[in-house]
């Protein structure tokens, strides 16, 4: 996350860190969002190379053990059968992780809300981008959970010219353009999006501009969980 700032502690408690074992420890490579006790939703371009995954639970300093985190591995991925890993401009950038358990529920680990079957939201609603990725542009990861303000850009303005163009679908969110944004190792997290009051997961991280985290009119660009809703019922979730 490029700008913004640090997380109150477990206060997006479906937020997890998606991490690979090297060697004999674990690195922290995408976000994703807890959506059931025994699932987790990611983005597809997160888990495309075979790894042995592990997803860590309410976690604030992934640097640290803080004891408020829940470690599961994951039993299967099932990743969206359209997802192109050659063309994340397609679209499908969608997976999700079968834990090898249940998590508890608890203070600091939260189901996600997910949004009704093809909601879209309106320009500019009032979204926050969290995760663990580049402060920067080429930067280092974050240690601590951040948060940025990112409002959504409507696909009228995010497919026009000098925005993103034919880069973006309807399938996708765009939110931010400006000096917050996703950076690289928030793949797969969630734009949490205030509807009546409540979180709601309208997004899965999947790109930002090659030319830069926070480049100007390029929008951090979110699968759309509205568009994806009947998929995830179907992978008998
Ligand atoms: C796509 C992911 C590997 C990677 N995702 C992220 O960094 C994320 F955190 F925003 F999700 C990314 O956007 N990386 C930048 C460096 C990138 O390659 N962007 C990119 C954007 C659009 C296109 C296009 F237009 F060809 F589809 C190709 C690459």
């Amino acid at each position: 996350v490029v700008g913004g700032e640090v997380a109150k502690p477990n206060s997006w408690p479906w937020q997890i860190s998606l991490q690979y074992q090297s060697g004999s420890s674990f690195s922290h490579t995408c976000g994703g969002s807890l959506i059931r006790r025994g699932w987790v939703m990611t983005a597809a371009h997160c888990v495309d190379t075979s790894r042995t995954w592990r997803v860590v639970l309410g976690d604030h300093n992934i640097n640290s053990n803080e004891g408020r985190e829940q470690y599961k591995s994951v039993s299967r991925v099932y990743i969206h059968p359209n997802w192109n890993r050659n063309n994340v401009a397609g679209g499908w950038d969608i997976a999700l992780l079968r834990l090898s358990s249940d998590a508890t529920l608890n203070t600091y680990v939260q189901l996600a809300q997910l949004p009704p079957s093809d909601q879209i939201l309106p320009n500019n609603n009032n979204c926050y981008i969290t995760g663990w990725g580049r402060t920067q542009t080429g930067g280092q990861l974050s240690a601590l959970l951040k948060q940025a303000y990112l409002p959504t850009v409507d696909y009228q303005t995010c497919s026009s010219s000098g925005w993103w163009g034919s880069t973006v679908k309807t399938s996708m969110v765009c939110a931010g353009g400006g000096s917050n944004s996703g950076c690289q190792g928030d793949s797969g997290g969630p734009l949490n999006c205030s509807v009546n009051g409540q979180w709601v997961v309208h997004g899965v991280t999947s790109f930002v501009s090659s030319s830069g985290c926070n480049a100007y009119r390029k929008p951090t660009v979110f699968t759309r969980v509205s568009a994806y809703i009947s998929w995830m019922n179907s992978v008998s979730i």
